[in-house]
């Protein structure tokens, strides 16, 4: 799991490698920019386009200023360097790029105004003005630059972070900062990349490795982690020579309604396809019908209007609220629940019935799993400013309620009880349909009958769906919940066959 950093502590990984390491600050950045450039060329290998390079003050500005002299070093001849006057101060670092640039071919020209932009001529543009150092609004004359550069209307790379988008915390207000087209940023990806306000900033983000203490960083108490490939396969057992069905548990889904039956059925499926050894959907009886033609492997418990489960011993996890709709069998079947102690996933009309009884919510059995949208999840927790105060909100409630949250967006949060949030790198706008809610919910129901705990499942659940839309997105254009569901064997599959 990769610890991701907020800018100070970034900044104390930088200290720490720069004492710890034969590497002085300025080959650091020296470094960055290499690393920045690298990157760069992979997109934009013609070397004939003009390169516009705005720079702060700053070792944002440094690292600019390094760019510009690797960039000339790799055949780009036409390049201008603009420093921009946002103030006197000037960092050691890019002092010394500064002369280093003095003393070379290239071009560089001092900027106070935006109106003196108007002339500027580049195929491309490099933002090195403010990076993580940014520490208010952007504001006056530099707000104008800014402003300015966007309207230049060319192809805008970043350095590190986009001049004016916070790198991490709450992003107030309409965004002024520069729209980049990519971003390129040192080591880690910024924690605000991960929210939807990102895509103002930056159209897409590439990391790139500069040679920071890996050590020092993944031992430094980040709240944020994300998970990567080998994370998946170290959970992930192989399904071993003599076990039955038996072994892998029984899942019981509680969902459907006479317009909403597809998501029970949707929900089943992906808990077969992802590995239960058993799986029950407890649906109406209008379902019945649908169920045994489309799912012989699943059995079921049908709902005539009344029902209370009251052998909840042989399921091994159970879910609830896909398509479940609202009646008073839906409020008695989720309170009666909550009472037991049984490993639970909480999903859709169930969430909402949660939030018109916020009396339950303490109830919550303990690592019980809620996998709320943002509209549920601000209906059960009040209403969030924007992601980044629903992300602390959803870590809050992870804590004192001591369940997971799963709170789903392109990438989707996983708040742990112990004040950790996982994010998960998988999925894509393809799946942006409906039932691929109800698929995440029975893979998670699978990953928790199969005795794996209910972190582990989560992470599961979601890296694997999100891969197999993934994997179904490279030939089409949207993907529907039913492909994933049935996709998820394969990439469970692939998963265990490298390991
Ligand atoms: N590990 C690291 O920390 C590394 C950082 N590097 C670069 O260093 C950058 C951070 O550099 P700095 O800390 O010097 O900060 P910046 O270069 O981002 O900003 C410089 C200064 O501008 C001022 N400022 C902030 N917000 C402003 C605003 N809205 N209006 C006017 N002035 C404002 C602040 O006083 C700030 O210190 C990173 O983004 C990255 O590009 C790289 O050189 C490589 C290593």
């Amino acid at each position: 799991m990769l610890t991701l950093l907020t800018s100070a502590q970034m900044r104390k990984a930088d200290e720490f490698t720069i004492a710890n390491k034969p590497i002085a600050s300025i080959d650091l950045m020296e470094k960055a920019a290499r690393a920045f450039v690298q990157c760069f060329l992979k997109d934009e290998f013609d070397t004939s386009k003009s390169v516009a390079i705005f720079c702060g003050k700053g070792n944002n500005g440094g690292d600019g200023l390094a760019i510009a002299h690797i960039l000339l070093a790799n055949g780009y001849e036409n390049i201008k360097v603009y420093v921009i006057n946002i103030s006197k101060k000037q960092s050691d670092d890019f002092a010394i790029n500064l002369q280093r640039i003095e003393e070379s071919k290239c071009k560089k020209v001092e900027l106070t105004k935006a109106s003196e932009l108007k002339n500027i001529k580049a195929d491309l543009i490099i933002d090195a003005i403010l990076g993580s150092g940014l520490n208010k609004p952007l504001e006056g004359e530099l707000a104008k630059i800014v402003k300015a550069i966007n309207k230049l209307n060319k192809r805008i790379y970043a350095v590190d972070v986009p001049t004016g988008f916070p790198a991490e915390g709450k992003i107030a207000g309409e965004y002024n900062g520069i729209k980049a087209y990519k971003t390129i940023c040192f080591q880690r990806p910024k924690i605000n990349f991960f929210f939807p306000e990102s895509v103002d900033a930056t159209e897409k983000f590439e990391v790139v490795e500069i040679g920071l203490d890996e050590n020092f960083i993944q031992n430094l108490n980040g709240d944020f982690q994300f998970v990567e490939e080998t994370d998946v396969k170290g959970i992930l057992k192989p399904r071993k020579l003599f076990t039955h069905k038996g072994i892998y548990g029984h899942a019981l889904i509680i969902a459907g309604d006479t317009n909403t039956m597809g998501a029970a059925l949707l929900s089943s499926m992906a808990c077969l396809h992802s590995g239960a050894g058993l799986t029950t959907a407890c649906i109406p009886q209008s379902g019945l019908k649908a169920l045994n033609a489309t799912l012989p492997e699943v059995m079921a418990l049908p709902r005539d209007g009344t029902l209370a489960i009251n052998n909840l011993d042989k399921y091994h996890a159970i879910a609830i609220g896909p398509g479940l709709g609202f009646s008073a069998e839906a409020n008695s079947l989720l309170k009666s629940l909550i009472a037991h102690k049984k490993p639970l996933i909480i999903d859709a009309d169930a969430l909402n019935t949660l939030a018109e009884n916020p009396d339950w919510i303490d109830r919550i059995p303990e690592n019980a799993i809620l996998t709320p949208h943002m509209k549920e999840f601000d209906r059960l927790f009040g209403r969030n400013d924007g992601w980044w105060e629903r992300v602390q909100s959803a870590k809050i409630q992870a804590q004192k309620l001591n369940v997971i949250i799963i709170l789903k967006n392109q990438f989707t949060f996983i708040c742990l009880p112990s004040g950790k949030v996982i994010i998960n790198p998988t999925g894509n706008p393809a799946m942006a349909q409906g039932g691929m809610g109800d698929v995440l919910t029975g893979t998670i129901a699978a990953f928790m009958a199969q005795k794996y705990s209910s972190t582990e499942a989560a992470i599961l659940a979601c890296f694997i769906h999100g891969r197999a839309g993934d994997c179904l997105s490279k030939e089409l254009f949207v993907v529907t919940a039913s492909q994933v569901a049935q996709q998820i064997s394969k990439e469970i599959y692939k998963l265990n066959k490298i390991n």
